[in-house]
């Protein structure tokens, strides 16, 4: 089967863009973000598509996004964070070398901040982190095939427990 090496999910700011960048030198294939791709696609930011047109408008460009990557993209792809909330997305996600990358609240805290260009996060984000992370992780889990801690761990070490997880070898 074709498609990509690896799927990276898991939340805000857990480091997809910084181990998949790692995985793609590491594999030396090409790095692709669905978030990036809706971006360039609407010539606007995630959050002022969120403030336009609202969240499930965002979710429905979401799913078309991560269904044309799946299918044209044959190196390391991340998803954004709330992907894996659409149930279709979790059916063709079973078929990929999806790993979960992990944080503890704190981490996701100090990593985030208040940030007003991740619009789920815009007011009292340790709430908002508590909340996210209990509702997705059961999702997260139903599509990944590994669940990699990133507390506590450099990128390049999460990058290799990646690796290690799906039994990679670099190119
Ligand atoms: N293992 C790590 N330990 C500490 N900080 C990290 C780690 N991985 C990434 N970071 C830092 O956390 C922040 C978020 O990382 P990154 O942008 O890669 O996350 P992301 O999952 O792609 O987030 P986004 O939701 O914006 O796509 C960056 O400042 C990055 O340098
Ligand atoms: O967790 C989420 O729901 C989101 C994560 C980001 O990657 C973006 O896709 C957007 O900000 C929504
Ligand atoms: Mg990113």
């Amino acid at each position: 089967m074709t498609g990509p090496k690896v799927v990276l999910v898991g939340p805000m700011g857990v480091g997809k863009t910084t181990v998949g960048e790692l995985l793609s030198e590491r594999l030396g294939v090409s790095f692709r973000d669905t978030d990036a791709d809706i971006v360039a696609a609407q010539g606007r930011e995630i959050s002022d598509i969120f403030v336009d047109e609202g969240e499930a408008y965002f979710r429905a460009l979401e799913k078309a996004a991560v269904a044309a990557a799946l299918t044209e993209h044959d190196g390391i792809l991340a998803l954004g964070g709330g992907a894996v909330l659409d149930e279709s997305t979790r059916a063709l996600l079973a078929e990929h070398p999806v790993v979960c990358l992990s944080m503890d609240v704190e981490e996701a805290v100090q990593r985030t901040g208040l940030n007003q260009a991740r619009p789920l996060l815009a007011v009292n984000p340790r709430k908002q982190w508590r909340e996210l992370m209990e509702s997705r992780r059961p999702l997260y889990a139903e599509v990944a095939r590994a669940v990699v801690p990133t507390d506590g761990r450099t990128p390049d070490e999460v990058a290799q427990a990646v690796l290690d997880a799906l039994e990679l070898k670099e190119a």
